[in-house]
């Protein structure tokens, strides 16, 4: 059975200006220790996403549809008090910002512990062992005696070892990562990335991390969700899809790593801009920046399902039978 298995789910914010469909008819499953990217332009749905996942959509949004089952459980529609007890130790979220997570007044052992105290009854002995132990792992130096230190006095990196190490505390089945090195240099992120690459494998948790840059989600990720205004418009390996996409927009996001590009040459960009989802275009929403726009993409296309891959278009990229 998957660990985590979503079908059609649906969010939306009831807005003064309208309803916004942020979350659309999204599904796919995730295996256990399995690193699945979550990629797309700013504004695509990938943080909504990742809320809708833990319980965490806040007024004016709400999960209107759909399924979201971790480890055969349905959350959606399930009690805060029975999600609450679930998020932390079943299922947990890394922030961008680690900051935002951490409480700034106490040392880290002391938030540890009581991250820990939430879902466990055991001694405080016993807890700064778990603590050390996690910081370890994430490879924290000195981890007993960092404890006693307080956010601050951590890097950037660092603080986001700490997030890292807390959302691994009780080995959950699933962490959803958003864009938690987006903000770190790049030699931190790779070390940080090559980190939560072998936890998952040691520790069999299963990883969605959220991410606008193909490049890191690819150097990380076994298999692709590819979002674009809401909606999931390509999803399989992640080998297939960098070598052989099939959606337009995975092509244009592939297109535009500094890997396609030579040196001295300007990094090439998906034209236009991301639609408001206030004012979605009747059909594919990608339509209006798509170079193989067609006649019947003013309909919006269903998933075409393809040797363990699917995408949503009518005028797909290299499949066999279609147009080049
Ligand atoms: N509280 C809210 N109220 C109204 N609309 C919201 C709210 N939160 C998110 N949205 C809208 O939902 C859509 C999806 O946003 P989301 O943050 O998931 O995108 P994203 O792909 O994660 O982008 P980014 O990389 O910029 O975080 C956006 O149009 C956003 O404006």
């Amino acid at each position: 059975m998957s660990v985590l298995a979503v079908e059609n789910l649906r969010t939306e914010f009831f807005t003064r200006a309208g309803t916004l469909r942020a979350v659309n008819d999204v599904s796919f499953t995730l295996e256990r220790g399995e690193i699945l990217g979550l990629v797309g332009e700013s504004g695509s749905g990938k943080t909504v996403t990742g809320f809708s996942l833990l319980g965490l959509v806040d007024a004016p949004g709400r999960i209107t549809g759909g399924s979201v089952k971790l480890g055969g459980t349905e959350l959606v529609g399930m009690a805060q008090d029975d999600l609450r007890a679930r998020r932390g130790r079943e299922i947990s979220m890394i922030f961008q910002d680690p900051i935002a997570t951490l409480n700034p007044m106490l040392s880290i052992g002391q938030q540890m512990r009581m991250a820990l105290e939430a879902h466990e009854k055991l001694s405080r002995r016993a807890a700064d062992a778990r603590a050390a132990e996690a910081l370890g792992r994430v490879g924290i130096p000195s981890p007993a005696a960092r404890l006693k230190a307080y956010p601050h006095q951590f890097s950037g990196g660092m603080r986001q070892r700490v997030a890292i190490a807390i959302a691994l505390l009780h080995s959950p089945s699933v962490i959803v990562a958003d864009e938690p090195t987006t903000a770190l240099d790049v030699s931190i992120q790779a070390q940080i990335l090559h980190q939560v690459k072998e936890l998952a494998a040691e520790t069999g948790t299963a990883v969605i991390w959220i991410s606008h840059d193909l490049a890191v989600v690819s150097s990380l990720a076994s298999k692709l969700l590819v979002m674009y205004a809401g909606r999931v418009v390509e999803q399989g390996p992640t080998a297939a899809l960098l070598r052989d996409p099939r959606h337009p927009y995975t092509r244009g996001l592939i297109d535009s790593l500094p890997a396609s590009t030579s040196p001295g040459e300007l990094l090439a960009q998906v034209p236009g801009t991301t639609p408001s989802l206030l004012a979605l275009p009747p059909g594919c929403p990608f339509a209006p920046r798509c170079a193989r726009s067609a006649d019947a993409c003013t309909t919006m296309p269903d998933p075409t399902e393809e040797a363990g891959r699917s995408y949503r278009c009518h005028v797909p990229v290299g499949a066999q039978g279609a147009v080049a």
